[in-house]
């Protein structure tokens, strides 16, 4: 597991204060996180632009110190044993970053894999299997400047299984790629959490993939973490509304009091439509059993009934919103 305490990062950075004259400021990009990813789930990090993501994961991954706190990777210390540590961890940045693009995908591999010790046989199994594993053996030989954008986010895929993680973070790895490209990348992050038991820290700015994919959500802002839970239970926190769209025969006004009192904590509209009426309902619940329940008893036959349950896009937006009030 990987256990994050009291996590900071602080930057300290020049601006210029007059003519010929710098200041020191300092930044605090990371103030202060708690959060933990075990082996075979994928847990999410969202937050706008500057909230941390990245500083977060950079720590993660012992690319950089924190400025206070602890990370301990499967009981070891991510500072004091950033050796041992590395060999655990593995990043995956989303776009066309981390590659060698004069050389080929093979050649990529190489590279990565002697960075971390491997050499001989063992390194030219690891490198054929890998690509195999991404469907890239075809192109093993061809120079990544030829990839299109899709070849280079799968040999992206495998540079960062190079070491044989147990922890991968992956920082917006569907960035830019096409609807079926980014698809079958979700299914390789699914398959090597719930396959191949990786625990994924996964950050995107995409929130229909984080829903997807993601067991638990951390929502950070200002270096804080603001919000913890899955993405359901963070979506019905926060935005706590259902949209119920139904459509019947025509309603009589006792039929339309009888839904409204079944009904008390709803908000519903009842609207003539060419054949019938159209209920439009907003409740802080579900309310299809109790409609369809009242409808029953009432022998109003439904014709068409719709759900549209709190996306976790309506949370953050709702959440962004308040902030800004
Ligand atoms: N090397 C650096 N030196 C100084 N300040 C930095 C540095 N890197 C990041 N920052 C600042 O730290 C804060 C957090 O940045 P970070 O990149 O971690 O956020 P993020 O959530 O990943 O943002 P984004 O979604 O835009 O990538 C921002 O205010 C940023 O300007």
């Amino acid at each position: 597991m990987i256990e994050a305490k009291g996590l900071k990062k602080t930057y300290t950075i020049s601006k210029k204060a007059g003519f010929l004259r710098k200041e020191k400021q300092k930044v605090k990009a990371v103030d202060g996180i708690d959060l933990t990813i075990s082996e075979g789930e994928i847990v999410g990090l969202l937050g706008l632009n500057g909230a941390g993501k990245t500083t977060t994961i950079k720590m993660l991954c012992t690319l950089l110190n924190p400025t206070a706190g602890t990370i301990s990777v499967d009981g070891l210390d991510a500072v004091c044993d950033a050796m041992a540590v590395k060999g655990l961890v593995n990043m995956i940045a989303g776009g066309e970053r981390m590659l060698y693009w004069r050389l080929t995908g093979a050649e990529n591999l190489r590279y990565f894999g002697k960075l971390y010790g491997l050499h001989g046989l063992e390194l030219e199994e690891k490198i054929s299997s890998l690509l195999s594993q991404v469907g890239l053996s075809e192109v093993s030989d061809t120079p990544v400047e030829l990839y299109s954008k899709g070849m280079k986010q799968r040999l992206q895929i495998a540079r960062g299984l190079i070491n044989d993680p147990r922890y991968l973070f992956l920082d917006e790895p569907t960035l830019g790629l096409d609807v079926p490209v980014a698809k079958q990348l979700r299914e390789t992050v699914k398959n090597l959490a719930k396959e191949q038991q990786k625990g994924i820290l996964l950050t995107s700015h995409y929130l229909e993939e984080v829903e997807e994919l993601c067991d638990r959500v951390y929502i950070i802002e200002k270096g804080k973490i603001v919000l913890h839970d899955t993405p359901q239970k963070i979506t019905e926190t926060v935005v706590n509304e259902f949209h119920v769209s139904v459509e019947t025969r025509t309603l009589s006004a006792l039929e339309q009091s009888k839904l409204a009192k079944g009904l008390p904590s709803c908000k519903i509209q009842f609207l003539p439509s060419s054949d019938g009426t159209i209920l439009e309902i907003k409740a802080p619940f579900d309310p299809t059993s109790i409609i369809i329940a009242i409808c029953v008893e009432q022998k109003i036959s439904i014709q068409k009934l719709e759900l549209k349950r709190p996306r976790l896009e309506d949370a953050i937006l709702a959440l962004a919103k308040e902030k800004s009030a």
